[in-house]
Protein backbone atom coordinates (compact mmCIF):
# COMPACT_ATOMS: atom_id res chain seq x y z
CA UNK A 1 0.00 0.00 0.00
CA UNK A 2 1.28 3.16 -0.89
CA UNK A 3 2.32 5.31 2.12
CA UNK A 4 0.22 8.40 2.04
CA UNK A 5 -2.62 5.94 1.51
CA UNK A 6 -1.81 4.13 4.17
CA UNK A 7 -1.64 7.54 6.39
CA UNK A 8 -4.73 9.05 5.11
CA UNK A 9 -6.56 5.62 6.57
CA UNK A 10 -5.10 5.78 9.98
CA UNK A 11 -5.63 9.65 10.12
CA UNK A 12 -9.25 8.94 8.99
CA UNK A 13 -9.41 6.07 11.96
CA UNK A 14 -8.00 8.43 14.74
CA UNK A 15 -10.55 11.12 13.07
CA UNK A 16 -13.58 8.74 13.55
CA UNK A 17 -12.82 7.52 16.95
CA UNK A 18 -12.81 11.42 17.73
CA UNK A 19 -15.98 11.98 16.22
CA UNK A 20 -17.54 9.22 17.86
CA UNK A 21 -16.45 10.19 21.01
CA UNK A 22 -17.40 13.51 20.15
CA UNK A 23 -21.09 12.57 19.25
CA UNK A 24 -21.27 10.31 22.46
CA UNK A 25 -20.50 13.63 24.81
CA UNK A 26 -22.70 15.56 22.43
CA UNK A 27 -25.73 13.13 22.77
CA UNK A 28 -25.41 12.57 26.63
CA UNK A 29 -24.93 16.70 27.00
CA UNK A 30 -28.10 16.60 25.16
CA UNK A 31 -30.32 13.89 27.21
CA UNK A 32 -28.95 15.61 30.40
CA UNK A 33 -30.58 19.25 29.02
CA UNK A 34 -33.38 17.33 27.48
CA UNK A 35 -33.71 15.47 31.25
CA UNK A 36 -33.45 19.09 33.35
CA UNK A 37 -36.12 20.98 30.53
CA UNK A 38 -38.34 17.73 31.43
CA UNK A 39 -37.86 17.86 34.86
CA UNK A 40 -38.04 21.86 35.23
CA UNK A 41 -40.66 22.22 37.57
CA UNK A 42 -39.42 19.30 39.59
CA UNK A 43 -36.42 21.29 39.99
CA UNK A 44 -37.65 24.44 40.85
CA UNK A 45 -39.75 22.65 43.43
CA UNK A 46 -36.83 20.98 44.84
CA UNK A 47 -34.80 23.66 45.02
CA UNK A 48 -36.98 25.16 47.86
CA UNK A 49 -35.93 21.96 50.29
CA UNK A 50 -32.35 22.30 51.82
CA UNK A 51 -29.64 20.73 51.66
CA UNK A 52 -25.78 19.82 50.80
CA UNK A 53 -24.57 21.36 47.79
CA UNK A 54 -24.32 18.62 44.93
CA UNK A 55 -22.15 17.83 41.80
CA UNK A 56 -23.63 17.31 38.64
CA UNK A 57 -24.52 14.15 37.64
CA UNK A 58 -23.80 12.32 40.69
CA UNK A 59 -25.47 14.67 43.23
CA UNK A 60 -24.11 13.88 46.64
CA UNK A 61 -23.17 10.25 46.23
CA UNK A 62 -19.51 11.06 46.95
CA UNK A 63 -20.15 11.96 50.66
CA UNK A 64 -21.66 8.65 51.14
CA UNK A 65 -18.67 6.66 48.89
CA UNK A 66 -18.04 5.14 52.54
CA UNK A 67 -18.35 2.18 54.20
CA UNK A 68 -21.83 1.39 55.78
CA UNK A 69 -20.75 2.25 59.69
CA UNK A 70 -19.78 5.64 57.84
CA UNK A 71 -23.23 6.10 56.13
CA UNK A 72 -25.13 6.35 59.49
CA UNK A 73 -22.81 9.05 60.99
CA UNK A 74 -23.28 10.80 57.28
CA UNK A 75 -26.63 10.56 57.93
CA UNK A 76 -27.11 11.81 60.85
CA UNK A 77 -24.46 14.87 60.22
CA UNK A 78 -27.21 15.91 57.73
CA UNK A 79 -29.78 15.02 59.71
CA UNK A 80 -28.62 17.88 62.21
CA UNK A 81 -27.36 19.96 60.05
CA UNK A 82 -30.63 20.54 57.83
CA UNK A 83 -33.71 20.52 60.00
CA UNK A 84 -36.73 19.58 59.54
CA UNK A 85 -35.77 18.49 56.11
CA UNK A 86 -33.05 17.48 54.59
CA UNK A 87 -32.85 17.16 50.21
CA UNK A 88 -30.02 14.35 49.20
CA UNK A 89 -29.53 13.53 45.62
CA UNK A 90 -27.95 10.06 44.68
CA UNK A 91 -28.03 10.58 41.14
CA UNK A 92 -30.76 12.24 38.56
CA UNK A 93 -33.25 9.64 39.37
CA UNK A 94 -32.86 9.41 42.83
CA UNK A 95 -33.54 12.43 44.74
CA UNK A 96 -34.57 11.71 48.18
CA UNK A 97 -35.84 13.98 51.44
CA UNK A 98 -34.93 12.85 55.14
CA UNK A 99 -37.71 14.07 57.47
CA UNK A 100 -36.19 15.08 60.42
CA UNK A 101 -39.63 17.01 62.07
CA UNK A 102 -42.27 14.91 63.58
CA UNK A 103 -45.25 16.68 62.40
CA UNK A 104 -43.78 16.56 58.66
CA UNK A 105 -42.95 12.68 59.13
CA UNK A 106 -47.09 12.40 60.17
CA UNK A 107 -48.24 14.46 57.13
CA UNK A 108 -45.91 11.97 54.88
CA UNK A 109 -46.36 8.88 56.54
CA UNK A 110 -50.46 8.90 56.48
CA UNK A 111 -51.01 10.38 53.57
CA UNK A 112 -52.55 8.24 50.63
CA UNK A 113 -50.23 10.08 47.99
CA UNK A 114 -47.36 8.18 49.74
CA UNK A 115 -48.19 4.22 49.92
CA UNK A 116 -46.00 3.21 47.68
CA UNK A 117 -42.08 1.85 49.08
CA UNK A 118 -39.19 3.95 48.09
CA UNK A 119 -36.27 2.34 46.22
CA UNK A 120 -34.65 1.22 48.89
CA UNK A 121 -37.28 -1.84 48.86
CA UNK A 122 -36.19 -3.32 45.11
CA UNK A 123 -33.78 -5.83 46.58
CA UNK A 124 -36.44 -7.28 49.11
CA UNK A 125 -38.80 -7.48 46.42
CA UNK A 126 -36.48 -8.87 43.80
CA UNK A 127 -36.11 -12.20 46.79
CA UNK A 128 -39.20 -12.49 48.44
CA UNK A 129 -41.61 -11.18 45.79
CA UNK A 130 -44.10 -8.05 46.00
CA UNK A 131 -45.82 -9.30 49.75
CA UNK A 132 -47.55 -6.73 51.51
CA UNK A 133 -44.12 -4.86 52.71
CA UNK A 134 -43.27 -3.46 49.22
CA UNK A 135 -46.14 -3.98 47.15
CA UNK A 136 -47.57 -1.18 44.97
CA UNK A 137 -50.27 0.20 46.59
CA UNK A 138 -52.80 -1.24 44.29
CA UNK A 139 -51.66 -5.09 45.04
CA UNK A 140 -50.75 -3.70 48.54
CA UNK A 141 -54.73 -2.30 49.44
CA UNK A 142 -57.17 -5.03 48.75
CA UNK A 143 -54.02 -7.86 50.12
CA UNK A 144 -53.43 -5.89 53.34
CA UNK A 145 -57.78 -5.66 53.89
CA UNK A 146 -57.41 -9.36 53.42
CA UNK A 147 -54.61 -10.13 55.84
CA UNK A 148 -55.28 -7.80 58.89
CA UNK A 149 -58.24 -9.42 60.15
CA UNK A 150 -55.61 -12.74 60.97
CA UNK A 151 -53.57 -10.33 63.10
CA UNK A 152 -56.47 -9.64 65.80
CA UNK A 153 -56.16 -10.44 69.19
CA UNK A 154 -57.21 -13.57 69.70
CA UNK A 155 -55.53 -15.18 67.24
CA UNK A 156 -52.21 -14.03 68.00
CA UNK A 157 -52.88 -14.33 71.81
CA UNK A 158 -53.71 -18.42 70.99
CA UNK A 159 -49.60 -18.07 69.24
CA UNK A 160 -48.34 -17.58 72.97
CA UNK A 161 -48.47 -21.36 73.26
CA UNK A 162 -46.03 -21.97 70.44
CA UNK A 163 -43.87 -18.66 72.00
CA UNK A 164 -43.54 -20.50 75.46
CA UNK A 165 -42.98 -24.17 74.04
CA UNK A 166 -40.24 -22.27 71.75
CA UNK A 167 -39.28 -20.26 74.34
CA UNK A 168 -38.37 -23.35 76.48
CA UNK A 169 -36.16 -24.65 73.99
CA UNK A 170 -34.31 -21.72 73.98
CA UNK A 171 -33.82 -22.28 77.46
CA UNK A 172 -32.67 -25.54 77.06
CA UNK A 173 -29.89 -24.32 74.78
CA UNK A 174 -28.82 -21.61 77.38
CA UNK A 175 -28.36 -23.99 80.25
CA UNK A 176 -25.79 -26.00 77.73
CA UNK A 177 -24.13 -22.68 76.35
CA UNK A 178 -25.73 -19.81 78.28
CA UNK A 179 -21.77 -19.07 80.07
CA UNK A 180 -20.06 -18.64 76.51
CA UNK A 181 -19.02 -15.00 76.44
CA UNK A 182 -18.00 -15.37 72.49
CA UNK A 183 -21.08 -16.96 71.66
CA UNK A 184 -22.80 -15.64 68.57
CA UNK A 185 -26.27 -14.71 70.46
CA UNK A 186 -27.83 -12.75 67.76
CA UNK A 187 -27.65 -16.16 65.71
CA UNK A 188 -29.13 -17.47 68.32
CA UNK A 189 -31.93 -15.38 68.92
CA UNK A 190 -32.82 -15.17 65.04
CA UNK A 191 -33.27 -19.07 65.11
CA UNK A 192 -35.58 -18.55 67.54
CA UNK A 193 -37.44 -15.83 65.98
CA UNK A 194 -37.97 -18.09 62.96
CA UNK A 195 -38.67 -20.87 64.52
CA UNK A 196 -41.93 -19.64 66.43
CA UNK A 197 -42.29 -17.73 62.44
CA UNK A 198 -42.86 -21.05 60.65
CA UNK A 199 -44.33 -22.61 63.15
CA UNK A 200 -47.15 -19.39 63.42
CA UNK A 201 -47.29 -18.31 59.74
CA UNK A 202 -47.20 -21.63 57.86
CA UNK A 203 -47.89 -23.94 60.49
CA UNK A 204 -44.86 -26.11 60.16
CA UNK A 205 -41.85 -27.21 61.62
CA UNK A 206 -38.82 -26.88 59.84
CA UNK A 207 -36.35 -28.13 62.12
CA UNK A 208 -34.43 -24.58 62.73
CA UNK A 209 -31.61 -25.82 64.02
CA UNK A 210 -30.49 -24.05 67.50
CA UNK A 211 -27.74 -26.44 68.27
CA UNK A 212 -25.54 -25.70 65.24
CA UNK A 213 -27.13 -22.26 63.56
CA UNK A 214 -24.73 -21.89 60.90
CA UNK A 215 -25.80 -25.32 59.30
CA UNK A 216 -29.55 -24.71 58.76
CA UNK A 217 -30.41 -23.45 55.78
CA UNK A 218 -33.29 -21.56 55.98
CA UNK A 219 -32.29 -18.93 58.57
CA UNK A 220 -28.80 -18.84 56.91
CA UNK A 221 -29.74 -18.23 53.63
CA UNK A 222 -32.10 -15.30 54.77
CA UNK A 223 -28.72 -13.83 56.85
CA UNK A 224 -26.77 -14.25 53.34
CA UNK A 225 -29.62 -12.06 51.73
CA UNK A 226 -29.85 -9.36 54.10
CA UNK A 227 -26.00 -9.26 54.02
CA UNK A 228 -25.35 -9.11 50.10
CA UNK A 229 -28.42 -7.14 49.69
CA UNK A 230 -26.73 -4.35 51.67
CA UNK A 231 -23.72 -4.58 50.20
CA UNK A 232 -25.99 -3.92 46.65
CA UNK A 233 -27.43 -1.37 48.06
CA UNK A 234 -25.19 0.25 49.66
CA UNK A 235 -21.74 0.43 47.31
CA UNK A 236 -22.32 2.98 44.63
CA UNK A 237 -20.70 0.98 41.93
CA UNK A 238 -22.67 -1.67 42.13
CA UNK A 239 -25.78 0.66 40.95
CA UNK A 240 -24.25 -0.01 37.70
CA UNK A 241 -25.50 -2.76 35.94
CA UNK A 242 -22.72 -4.14 34.02
CA UNK A 243 -20.86 -3.99 37.03
CA UNK A 244 -23.12 -5.90 39.39
CA UNK A 245 -23.68 -8.16 37.00
CA UNK A 246 -20.60 -9.62 36.99
CA UNK A 247 -19.75 -9.50 40.84
CA UNK A 248 -19.25 -12.04 43.49
CA UNK A 249 -21.83 -10.32 45.17
CA UNK A 250 -24.93 -10.72 42.16
CA UNK A 251 -23.51 -14.94 42.28
CA UNK A 252 -23.87 -15.26 46.14
CA UNK A 253 -26.76 -13.05 46.79
CA UNK A 254 -28.99 -14.90 43.95
CA UNK A 255 -27.56 -18.23 45.23
CA UNK A 256 -29.20 -17.49 48.87
CA UNK A 257 -32.33 -15.92 46.79
CA UNK A 258 -32.85 -19.87 45.32
CA UNK A 259 -32.39 -21.63 47.91
CA UNK A 260 -34.62 -19.96 50.13
CA UNK A 261 -37.32 -19.38 47.75
CA UNK A 262 -36.60 -23.36 46.70
CA UNK A 263 -37.30 -24.10 50.89
CA UNK A 264 -40.23 -21.87 51.34
CA UNK A 265 -42.13 -22.87 48.12
CA UNK A 266 -41.93 -26.77 49.00
CA UNK A 267 -43.07 -26.09 52.62
CA UNK A 268 -46.35 -24.01 51.15
CA UNK A 269 -46.79 -26.03 48.09
CA UNK A 270 -47.12 -29.19 50.90
CA UNK A 271 -49.50 -26.90 53.35
CA UNK A 272 -51.65 -25.78 50.70
CA UNK A 273 -51.97 -29.36 49.40
CA UNK A 274 -52.82 -30.44 53.15
CA UNK A 275 -55.43 -27.84 53.49
CA UNK A 276 -57.21 -28.47 50.53
CA UNK A 277 -57.23 -32.17 51.79
CA UNK A 278 -58.71 -31.29 54.83
CA UNK A 279 -60.94 -29.12 53.81
CA UNK A 280 -63.87 -30.70 54.78
CA UNK A 281 -62.91 -32.03 58.28
CA UNK A 282 -64.83 -32.11 61.10
CA UNK A 283 -63.35 -31.16 64.78
CA UNK A 284 -64.97 -31.99 67.58
CA UNK A 285 -65.45 -29.03 70.19
CA UNK A 286 -62.83 -29.57 72.76
CA UNK A 287 -60.74 -30.62 69.01
CA UNK A 288 -61.57 -27.38 67.78
CA UNK A 289 -60.75 -25.33 71.37
CA UNK A 290 -56.85 -26.56 71.51
CA UNK A 291 -56.37 -26.06 67.59
CA UNK A 292 -54.51 -23.08 66.66
CA UNK A 293 -54.79 -22.01 62.89
CA UNK A 294 -51.47 -20.95 61.23
CA UNK A 295 -52.06 -17.39 59.20
CA UNK A 296 -52.03 -19.24 56.11
CA UNK A 297 -54.70 -21.37 56.93
CA UNK A 298 -56.56 -18.51 57.81
CA UNK A 299 -56.09 -16.54 54.18
CA UNK A 300 -55.73 -19.13 51.78
CA UNK A 301 -59.12 -19.54 50.96
CA UNK A 302 -59.58 -15.59 50.09
CA UNK A 303 -60.10 -15.81 45.90
CA UNK A 304 -57.68 -12.34 45.53
CA UNK A 305 -54.90 -14.87 46.42
CA UNK A 306 -53.33 -16.99 44.27
CA UNK A 307 -50.29 -20.08 45.22
CA UNK A 308 -47.33 -17.57 43.81
CA UNK A 309 -48.82 -14.95 46.15
CA UNK A 310 -49.58 -16.97 49.01
CA UNK A 311 -45.55 -17.51 48.74
CA UNK A 312 -44.77 -13.99 48.47
CA UNK A 313 -46.71 -13.18 51.76
CA UNK A 314 -45.29 -16.00 53.79
CA UNK A 315 -41.57 -15.22 52.28
CA UNK A 316 -42.75 -11.07 53.02
CA UNK A 317 -43.43 -12.66 56.71
CA UNK A 318 -40.65 -14.68 57.56
CA UNK A 319 -38.06 -11.85 56.10
CA UNK A 320 -39.83 -9.06 58.35
CA UNK A 321 -40.41 -10.86 61.54
CA UNK A 322 -37.32 -13.00 61.64
CA UNK A 323 -34.08 -10.06 61.97
CA UNK A 324 -36.66 -7.33 63.39
CA UNK A 325 -37.57 -10.05 66.75
CA UNK A 326 -33.91 -11.09 66.92
CA UNK A 327 -32.22 -7.84 67.35
CA UNK A 328 -34.89 -7.07 69.90
CA UNK A 329 -34.13 -9.87 72.03
CA UNK A 330 -30.21 -9.14 71.36
CA UNK A 331 -30.57 -5.45 72.34
CA UNK A 332 -33.44 -6.00 75.23
CA UNK A 333 -31.04 -8.69 76.82
CA UNK A 334 -27.89 -6.25 76.58
CA UNK A 335 -30.40 -3.34 78.08
CA UNK A 336 -31.20 -5.26 81.07
CA UNK A 337 -27.76 -6.93 81.36
CA UNK A 338 -26.28 -3.15 81.77
CA UNK A 339 -29.08 -1.98 83.76
CA UNK A 340 -28.96 -4.64 86.95
CA UNK A 341 -32.36 -2.53 88.73
CA UNK A 342 -33.94 -2.55 85.95
CA UNK A 343 -33.57 -6.02 85.35
CA UNK A 344 -34.48 -6.92 88.90
CA UNK A 345 -37.88 -4.68 88.31
CA UNK A 346 -38.86 -7.16 85.67
CA UNK A 347 -37.55 -10.52 87.21
CA UNK A 348 -40.16 -9.50 90.30
CA UNK A 349 -42.80 -8.27 88.03
CA UNK A 350 -42.32 -11.45 86.15
CA UNK A 351 -42.32 -13.95 89.32
CA UNK A 352 -45.39 -12.09 90.68
CA UNK A 353 -47.00 -12.57 87.25
CA UNK A 354 -46.38 -16.23 86.28
CA UNK A 355 -44.32 -17.69 89.66
CA UNK A 356 -41.23 -19.31 89.54
CA UNK A 357 -42.57 -22.29 87.52
CA UNK A 358 -46.19 -21.19 86.13
CA UNK A 359 -47.10 -21.05 83.04
CA UNK A 360 -46.98 -18.85 80.91
CA UNK A 361 -50.50 -17.43 78.85
CA UNK A 362 -51.28 -14.57 77.33
CA UNK A 363 -53.67 -13.55 80.77
CA UNK A 364 -50.32 -13.69 82.59
CA UNK A 365 -48.64 -10.77 80.11
CA UNK A 366 -51.07 -8.68 80.49
CA UNK A 367 -49.82 -7.71 83.54
CA UNK A 368 -46.27 -7.54 82.58
CA UNK A 369 -46.41 -3.68 82.03
CA UNK A 370 -43.06 -2.38 83.00
CA UNK A 371 -41.94 -5.36 81.24
CA UNK A 372 -43.52 -4.10 77.96
CA UNK A 373 -42.14 -0.65 78.88
CA UNK A 374 -38.09 -1.95 78.82
CA UNK A 375 -39.53 -3.41 75.26
CA UNK A 376 -40.33 -0.02 73.93
CA UNK A 377 -37.71 1.53 75.33
CA UNK A 378 -34.98 -0.73 73.83
CA UNK A 379 -36.77 -0.83 70.58
CA UNK A 380 -36.11 3.48 71.20
CA UNK A 381 -32.91 3.05 71.30
CA UNK A 382 -32.39 0.22 68.83
CA UNK A 383 -35.01 0.33 66.46
CA UNK A 384 -34.20 -2.68 64.26
CA UNK A 385 -35.51 -1.11 61.04
CA UNK A 386 -33.08 1.61 61.07
CA UNK A 387 -34.67 3.67 57.84
CA UNK A 388 -37.64 2.96 55.76
CA UNK A 389 -38.99 5.34 52.85
CA UNK A 390 -41.73 6.06 50.50
CA UNK A 391 -41.76 7.34 46.93
CA UNK A 392 -44.11 10.52 46.64
CA UNK A 393 -46.94 9.75 44.33
CA UNK A 394 -48.78 13.54 44.03
CA UNK A 395 -46.99 16.64 45.38
CA UNK A 396 -47.64 16.87 49.58
CA UNK A 397 -47.64 20.29 51.09
CA UNK A 398 -46.35 19.89 54.34
CA UNK A 399 -47.76 23.71 55.11
CA UNK A 400 -44.35 25.53 54.53
CA UNK A 401 -42.98 23.43 51.73
CA UNK A 402 -43.59 21.08 48.81
CA UNK A 403 -42.19 17.49 48.41
CA UNK A 404 -42.50 17.20 44.91
CA UNK A 405 -44.40 14.08 43.06
CA UNK A 406 -41.12 11.61 42.24
CA UNK A 407 -39.11 12.61 45.35
CA UNK A 408 -38.66 10.13 48.23
CA UNK A 409 -39.38 10.68 51.71
CA UNK A 410 -37.05 8.82 54.23
CA UNK A 411 -37.43 8.41 57.92
CA UNK A 412 -34.60 7.46 59.91
CA UNK A 413 -35.90 6.47 63.72
CA UNK A 414 -32.86 5.35 65.03
CA UNK A 415 -31.74 9.28 65.01
CA UNK A 416 -35.30 10.55 65.51
CA UNK A 417 -35.37 8.22 68.27
CA UNK A 418 -32.45 10.13 70.19
CA UNK A 419 -33.02 13.59 69.17
CA UNK A 420 -32.35 15.97 71.93
CA UNK A 421 -34.77 17.94 70.77
CA UNK A 422 -37.49 15.06 71.73
CA UNK A 423 -35.80 13.22 74.21
CA UNK A 424 -34.32 14.27 78.09
CA UNK A 425 -31.01 12.47 78.21
CA UNK A 426 -31.50 10.15 75.14
CA UNK A 427 -28.53 7.63 75.89
CA UNK A 428 -30.39 6.86 79.11
CA UNK A 429 -32.57 3.56 79.07
CA UNK A 430 -35.19 4.50 81.45
CA UNK A 431 -38.26 2.80 80.65
CA UNK A 432 -40.74 5.18 82.26
CA UNK A 433 -40.34 7.57 79.20
CA UNK A 434 -43.31 4.45 78.41
CA UNK A 435 -45.56 5.81 80.98
CA UNK A 436 -49.29 7.13 79.75
CA UNK A 437 -48.29 10.45 81.99
CA UNK A 438 -44.88 10.33 79.68
CA UNK A 439 -45.76 9.41 76.69
CA UNK A 440 -48.66 11.84 76.16
CA UNK A 441 -46.62 14.99 76.44
CA UNK A 442 -44.79 13.94 73.05
CA UNK A 443 -45.84 14.15 69.36
CA UNK A 444 -46.62 10.53 67.75
CA UNK A 445 -44.65 10.32 65.37
CA UNK A 446 -41.16 10.54 67.46
CA UNK A 447 -41.33 7.45 68.04
CA UNK A 448 -42.00 5.03 65.19
CA UNK A 449 -40.24 2.20 65.93
CA UNK A 450 -42.98 0.12 63.45
CA UNK A 451 -43.31 3.03 61.32
CA UNK A 452 -46.80 4.55 61.40
CA UNK A 453 -50.24 4.97 58.90
CA UNK A 454 -51.46 2.85 57.00
CA UNK A 455 -48.45 0.66 56.34
CA UNK A 456 -47.44 0.32 60.05
CA UNK A 457 -46.24 -2.65 60.96
CA UNK A 458 -49.00 -5.42 60.85
CA UNK A 459 -46.69 -7.72 63.36
CA UNK A 460 -46.72 -5.50 65.94
CA UNK A 461 -49.06 -6.92 68.65
CA UNK A 462 -47.36 -10.11 67.35
CA UNK A 463 -43.79 -9.27 67.94
CA UNK A 464 -44.72 -7.83 71.81
CA UNK A 465 -46.71 -11.25 72.77
CA UNK A 466 -43.35 -13.06 71.43
CA UNK A 467 -40.78 -10.90 73.47
CA UNK A 468 -42.49 -11.02 76.64
CA UNK A 469 -42.88 -14.47 76.65
CA UNK A 470 -39.16 -15.13 75.61
CA UNK A 471 -38.21 -12.19 78.49
CA UNK A 472 -40.29 -13.76 80.79
CA UNK A 473 -38.98 -17.31 80.44
CA UNK A 474 -35.31 -16.50 80.32
CA UNK A 475 -35.03 -14.04 83.26
CA UNK A 476 -36.83 -16.76 85.62
CA UNK A 477 -34.15 -18.84 85.13
CA UNK A 478 -31.10 -16.66 84.18
CA UNK A 479 -29.15 -13.09 84.99
CA UNK A 480 -28.14 -11.47 81.64
CA UNK A 481 -24.60 -9.62 81.86
CA UNK A 482 -22.62 -7.80 79.39
CA UNK A 483 -19.28 -6.42 79.09
CA UNK A 484 -21.32 -3.29 77.29
CA UNK A 485 -20.75 -0.55 79.49
CA UNK A 486 -22.96 2.34 77.78
CA UNK A 487 -25.04 3.20 75.06
CA UNK A 488 -22.88 5.15 73.42
CA UNK A 489 -20.16 1.72 73.10
CA UNK A 490 -22.56 -0.03 71.32
CA UNK A 491 -22.51 0.99 67.94
CA UNK A 492 -24.58 -0.15 64.63
CA UNK A 493 -24.61 0.43 60.64
CA UNK A 494 -27.04 0.89 58.14
CA UNK A 495 -27.98 -2.48 57.23
CA UNK A 496 -31.48 -3.79 55.83
CA UNK A 497 -32.33 -4.56 59.92
CA UNK A 498 -30.02 -3.15 62.49
CA UNK A 499 -26.87 -5.26 63.11
CA UNK A 500 -24.14 -4.31 66.01
CA UNK A 501 -20.74 -3.37 64.32
CA UNK A 502 -18.95 -5.20 67.64
CA UNK A 503 -21.47 -8.35 68.12
CA UNK A 504 -23.65 -8.80 70.95
CA UNK A 505 -21.10 -8.94 74.19
CA UNK A 506 -24.15 -11.31 76.69
CA UNK A 507 -23.97 -14.41 78.56
CA UNK A 508 -26.05 -15.71 80.92
CA UNK A 509 -25.77 -16.99 84.76
CA UNK A 510 -28.40 -19.57 86.13
CA UNK A 511 -30.16 -18.11 89.16
CA UNK A 512 -29.46 -20.17 92.15
C1 LIG B 1 -40.00 -5.87 67.01
C2 LIG B 1 -40.22 -6.40 65.86
C3 LIG B 1 -40.63 -5.63 64.64
C4 LIG B 1 -40.33 -4.36 64.25
C5 LIG B 1 -39.51 -3.32 64.99
C6 LIG B 1 -40.99 -4.13 62.98
C7 LIG B 1 -40.94 -2.95 62.28
C8 LIG B 1 -41.60 -2.71 61.10
C9 LIG B 1 -41.59 -1.47 60.38
C10 LIG B 1 -40.81 -0.23 60.77
C11 LIG B 1 -42.37 -1.63 59.29
C12 LIG B 1 -42.67 -0.60 58.23
C13 LIG B 1 -41.62 -0.61 57.19
C14 LIG B 1 -41.90 0.44 56.19
O1 LIG B 1 -42.61 1.39 56.42
O2 LIG B 1 -41.35 0.31 55.14
C15 LIG B 1 -42.89 -2.98 59.31
C16 LIG B 1 -43.73 -3.51 58.37
C17 LIG B 1 -44.16 -4.80 58.37
N1 LIG B 1 -43.92 -5.75 59.34
FE1 LIG B 1 -42.88 -5.48 61.03
N2 LIG B 1 -41.64 -5.27 62.63
C18 LIG B 1 -41.46 -6.21 63.61
C19 LIG B 1 -41.98 -7.48 63.67
C20 LIG B 1 -42.81 -8.02 62.73
C21 LIG B 1 -43.41 -9.33 62.81
C22 LIG B 1 -43.23 -10.29 63.99
C23 LIG B 1 -44.13 -9.51 61.67
C24 LIG B 1 -44.96 -10.68 61.25
C25 LIG B 1 -45.32 -11.67 61.97
C26 LIG B 1 -43.99 -8.30 60.87
C27 LIG B 1 -44.56 -8.10 59.65
C28 LIG B 1 -44.53 -6.91 58.96
C29 LIG B 1 -45.19 -6.72 57.68
C30 LIG B 1 -45.96 -7.76 56.91
C31 LIG B 1 -44.97 -5.39 57.32
C32 LIG B 1 -45.50 -4.68 56.08
C33 LIG B 1 -46.81 -3.99 56.43
C34 LIG B 1 -47.43 -3.24 55.27
O3 LIG B 1 -46.73 -2.62 54.46
O4 LIG B 1 -48.65 -3.26 55.19
N3 LIG B 1 -43.20 -7.42 61.55
N4 LIG B 1 -42.40 -3.62 60.43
Amino acid sequence: MPKLLYNYIIDLKYNFQEILIFFFFALLLFRFVEYLRHNREFFKKVSKIHGPPGLPIIGNAYIFLRNSADYMKTIEKLYYQYPKICKIWLGPNKTYCLLSDPEYIKIVLTNPKAIDKSDVYETITEVFGPGILTAPAKIWKPHRRAISPSFNKNILDSFVNIFAQASAEFVKRLREVGNKKDYDWSIFAKRYSLDVSCKTIIGVDLNINYAKPRGDDLGHAIEMINYYGTIKHLKVWYQVAAIYKFSSVKRIFEKYTKRFNKITTLAVGEKLHQLKENVDAVYSETEEKKRIPDLLELIYKNPIFTEESLIYEVNTFLAASMDTTGMVICTLFIMLAMHPDIQQKVYDEVIDAVGLTGEIESSNLVKMKYTERAIKESLRLFPPVVTFGRTITEDIDLGDIIIPKGMMAMVIPSILHRDPKYWKDPLTFNPDRFLLEEKSKRHPCTYIPFSYGARNCIGKYYAFQNLKTLTATVIREFKMCTSYKSVEEIEFSLQAVLTLTHGVKLWFEPRT
